[in-house]
Parts: C-alpha cells; structure tokens; sequence
C-alpha cells in the first residue's frame, strides 16, 4: 500500500466548501473546529464513533483495525498525522513515508467494500489530519527528553523496552492520543497489536485518566513470509526485506519452546529465541558484503501482559508477552541498480511480538 514515499498531497474534490477524498464520500477535517462541528450532532443522537488513529503510509495493517472499527461504530474516523513529539531528534521524522494521495485511494476503497458489506455498523465518515501547529498550539513540541511543555507521561511502562531505546517516544504517543481522544470524543479506539507496548500504554492512560473510552487491540497484519506489516518497512530495500523475518522467527521460535515444549524459564523460553538469531547471523556473515545483511538485536524480551516488567518465569495463568526489536543495518556494500529501499536505505528499527496465552 505505502509504494509510493513523496509529500504529495493532491487536492480532494470540494464541493461548497466541504472536501472529501477523491471518489468517495468520506469528509476531509484539518482542523479541531471543523472535526468538532462534524462530531457534535452525532453526540447528541448518540451515534458512535471508533478512531483509528495512524501516521499515515496506510498498510493492510491499518484497514483491518478500521474495518474492525466500522463493525461496531456508526462512524470511523481514520486521523492521519505524523507526531513529532514521540520522534527523537535523532530519529527518522524528515524522511517518514507521506503517501497521501495512495491512502486516499486506499481509504476510498475500502469504504466502498464496507458499503457493500451489509454486516458493518458503519463506514470510514472523516479522515481527520490536523496541523502541527493546530495540534501543538503551544508551538512545535520539545523532542529532547527534558524539553519542557504540556506532556502526558505514563511511567513506569513507558519506560522500558521501546520506552528505553525510544525515551521520548511513549510520552509523544501519550500526548498526541490524548489530544485526538479530546478532539474526536470516541466511543472507541482501535490500535494494532504490532505495537504491543503502545497498547498497554494507552490502556493505562484511558484508566488513569478516567476516559470514557473503550481500547480495542487488533491483531498484527503480517506479510506471506511473517514479516509483520509496518509503514516503515519501505525503508528496507530487496535484500535486507528477505532477512527482516528474522525477528518474527525468533519470537516463534520462543512461543513454541513455552507452548510445544513446556518451558516456563525465561532463559529456556529466550534462549530458544537466541539461537535462532545467533543462527541467522552465522548465516549472513559467511555470505560476504556484497550479499550479507547486518542486524543488531536490541532487546528480546519476556515480560508480564499488564505492565511489561520483565519475567523471569512465566506464570501459566497469566501467559505473558514476547518482544523484541532489531535494527536492520544499512547495505554494506550495494550492488549496481540495487534497490535499497526508501530514503537511501538508513537504518530501520523493526519490532514485533507474540502474546503467550495462558496454559493453564
Ligand atoms: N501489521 C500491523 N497489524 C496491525 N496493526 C498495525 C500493524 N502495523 C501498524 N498497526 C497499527 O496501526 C496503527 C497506526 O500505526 P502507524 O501508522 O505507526 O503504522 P506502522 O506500520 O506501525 O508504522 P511504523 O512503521 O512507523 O511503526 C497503530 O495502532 C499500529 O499498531
Ligand atoms: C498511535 C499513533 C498514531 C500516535 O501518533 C502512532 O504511535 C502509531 O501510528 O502507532
Ligand atoms: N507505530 C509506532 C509509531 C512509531 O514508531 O513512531
């Protein structure tokens, strides 16, 4: 879906005032007025509302939580906004996929197979996709971890794995949902389990906060070979997508030691996930510069479903949750006319994870 990574944005057809996205009837907010305008009638004859927020790149990943979303709400609202706030400095905000006018087509898509589809509550009604400066009234928001502003902070979780590499990461995505959920006033919001450390935040800040708000978490998209779907995969290039399933390999790995093979120890459940990127990296190593693939594991963690303390032994009726993150490397040394993927191929740091029911 995210093919192509340019800033267009091409105008939506607008017709007395109102624009929408090309070939469809869903509404196109940029601002909080125009979103609350839209929102306002439908509070007061309670139609519900489920938002799917994204960063845009739209994926498969994205429409099933917004098909998800219009099973069970009268209307979706899809927010398109890349957040600076839980970008780093150092991280990849310049160069994130903007793919507008390929989300617009797949969104109009999409809502017409929902209309088509007689067991939806609902359709995609409004792409949400404010400003920064609409969002940050303030001004651009600090992206150093002691810059100072209006911040919502969920610690400890939010702290640790991501929160550790990434430590501004999880009080961006705090802020910036707290704003949406103020802006759109959801019944519901949908978030994908690809993210998984993102749901256990949002589940805090909605309890914490006292919202009205029910959190669903649909399950990871993945591609043929496992890879789980994510906007920045586009950053991978041929060669290193062929590798990039390492990580899933891994978890799975990990997942069958705990449920085939009964192992409830962390170390027996990770090791058996150490292996496998140990193997990989044997593997690649031996094939020479102009072939290999470097990898670096930055964490590959078991840890408790509600808080993500790391666990030393799995209680069976609890499960707990695998996770990991790996950075792809950029290509050593690149072929002629080799595809590197989007940007040049920098660096790209993918995570995913595999929920441990529980056994017992
Ligand atoms: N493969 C996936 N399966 C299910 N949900 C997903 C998947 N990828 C992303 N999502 C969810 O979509 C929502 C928006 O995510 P976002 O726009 O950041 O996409 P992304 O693919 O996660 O991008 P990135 O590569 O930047 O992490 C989040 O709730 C995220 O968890
Ligand atoms: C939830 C979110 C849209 C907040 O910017 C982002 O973190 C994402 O896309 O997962
Ligand atoms: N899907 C999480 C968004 C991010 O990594 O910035």
């Amino acid at each position: 879906m995210a093919s192509r990574c340019s800033s267009s944005s091409s105008p939506s057809s607008s017709r007395g005032g109102l624009e929408k996205l090309p070939s469809s009837s869903i509404r196109v907010l940029r601002t909080i007025e125009a979103l609350r305008r839209w929102r306002r009638p439908h509070l007061l004859d309670q139609r519900s509302v489920g938002l799917v927020p994204t960063m845009g790149a739209l994926h498969e990943g994205h429409l099933a939580l917004i098909r998800a979303a219009a099973r069970a709400n009268h209307h979706v609202v899809v927010s398109v906004y890349v957040n600076p706030a839980q970008f780093g400095v150092r991280e990849d905000l310049a160069s994130y996929p903007v793919t507008w006018d390929a989300d617009a087509a797949a969104l109009a898509r999409l809502d017409r197979e929902l209309a088509d589809d007689g067991l939806n509550l609902g359709r995609i009604s409004a792409v949400f996709a404010p400003t920064t400066a609409a969002m940050y009234p303030a001004g651009f928001p600090g992206q150093e971890v002691d810059s100072r502003g209006s911040f919502v902070t969920i610690t400890p979780v939010g702290e640790v794995l991501e929160g550790k590499t990434r430590p501004t990461f999880f009080r961006g995505v705090a802020t910036v949902c707290m704003k949406l959920f103020n802006i759109v006033q959801p019944e519901r919001v949908y978030f994908g389990q690809k993210d998984v450390q993102q749901t256990v935040v949002i589940k805090r800040l909605v309890e914490d906060f006292m919202l009205p708000i029910e959190v669903v978490v649909g399950s990871t998209t993945r591609a043929e070979d496992g890879l789980a779907l994510s906007s920045r995969n586009v950053y991978l290039g041929e060669r290193r997508r062929a590798a990039a399933t390492v990580l899933y390999s891994a978890l799975r790995a990990a997942e069958e030691a705990y449920k085939g093979g009964g192992a409830r120890d962390r170390a027996a459940v990770l090791g058996a996930a150490e292996r496998v990127v140990d193997e990989t990296l044997a593997e690649q190593s031996a094939l020479g510069p102009e072939k290999r693939v470097r990898f670096e594991v930055d964490y590959l963690s078991l840890a408790d479903p509600d808080t993500m303390e790391e666990l030393s032994v799995i209680d069976p009726a609890r499960g707990g949750i695998l996770s990991g993150a790996v950075k792809m490397l950029p290509v050593e040394a690149p072929q002629e006319g080799e595809d590197l993927g989007h940007s040049g191929g920098p660096a790209v740091r993918l995570i995913d994870n595999i929920i441990l029911q529980p056994a017992e």
